[in-house]
């Protein structure tokens, strides 16, 4: 299904390349810049992603692409700037880390990613997570701060930011376009909830979503993508 006047919300992890056992490694599909690059000149596009701008710029190096990044948390451009969008002191959390096994931390600087992909036991690594998270559950609270559920990853970040609100932030943007949202994980449901029966919205792999659409993995995200070039 396409529609006249897209404007484009992509995923980046799990969307628009394959998952890895480490962020670093999380090249995009061969076919992926191409696509981005004659996309983005002829519509609005946005990656929306978990990652910091900063660092998805090593791994999408497409000056000009915009981004907003740490589930909307912060806001820029490719080879540009970016702008944090909510301030957050995670000091207090930083002096109390756990010491899980397998368990490593991604340090965004607006939050922390606790990721347990490759743990020799990955359920026991994010049970150690969950009790940690559980005992400072109220230091959570005072800072503001939520858990949010990945793929492998328990990531905390302050309330209030999420994919969804970002998708309602661009989409005002841009009157007339209808919005369509691509995306593989839990995080991505937010955006699914709130363009439901307003945009075009699609789950790329199996598993529950609200999203209204399906797309089997990166290989057909692409695919759809080429049929607006
Ligand atoms: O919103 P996204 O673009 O999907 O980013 C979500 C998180 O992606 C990264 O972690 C995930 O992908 C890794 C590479 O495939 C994988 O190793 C890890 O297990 C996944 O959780 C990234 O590290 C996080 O910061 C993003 O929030």
């Amino acid at each position: 299904m396409r529609v006249e006047k897209p404007l484009f919300l992509l995923d980046y992890d799990g969307t628009l390349a394959p998952i890895a056992p480490r962020p670093e490694e999380a090249f995009p599909h061969p076919g992926a810049l191409e696509v981005l690059r004659a996309l983005m000149v002829r519509y609005p596009l946005y990656v929306i992603t978990g990652r910091r701008v900063e660092d998805l710029a090593r791994l999408l190096p497409l000056p000009g692409l915009r981004v907003v990044g740490g589930h909307g948390l912060e806001e820029g451009e490719i080879g540009g700037e970016s702008h944090p969008l909510f301030p957050v002191d995670l000091g207090p959390l930083r002096r109390v880390l756990p010491s899980c096994p397998g368990v490593w931390v991604e340090d965004k600087g607006f939050a922390l990613a606790f990721h347990y992909r490759g743990a020799e036991d990955e359920e026991r690594a994010r049970a150690c997570l969950e009790v940690w998270l559980a005992a400072h559950e109220d230091l959570l609270r005072g800072l503001g701060l939520e858990v949010l559920p990945g793929k492998k990853v328990l990531e905390v970040k302050p309330k209030g930011a999420s994919k969804g609100q970002a998708a309602l932030r661009l989409w005002a943007r841009y009157p007339g376009h209808t919005p369509i949202y691509i995306g593989d994980d839990a995080t991505d449901e937010t955006a699914f909830q709130v363009l439901k029966g307003k945009g075009l919205t699609f789950k790329v792999g199996p598993g529950p979503t609200l999203a209204e659409g399906r797309l089997e993995d990166v290989e057909a995200v692409l695919t759809y993508l080429k049929s607006y070039l």
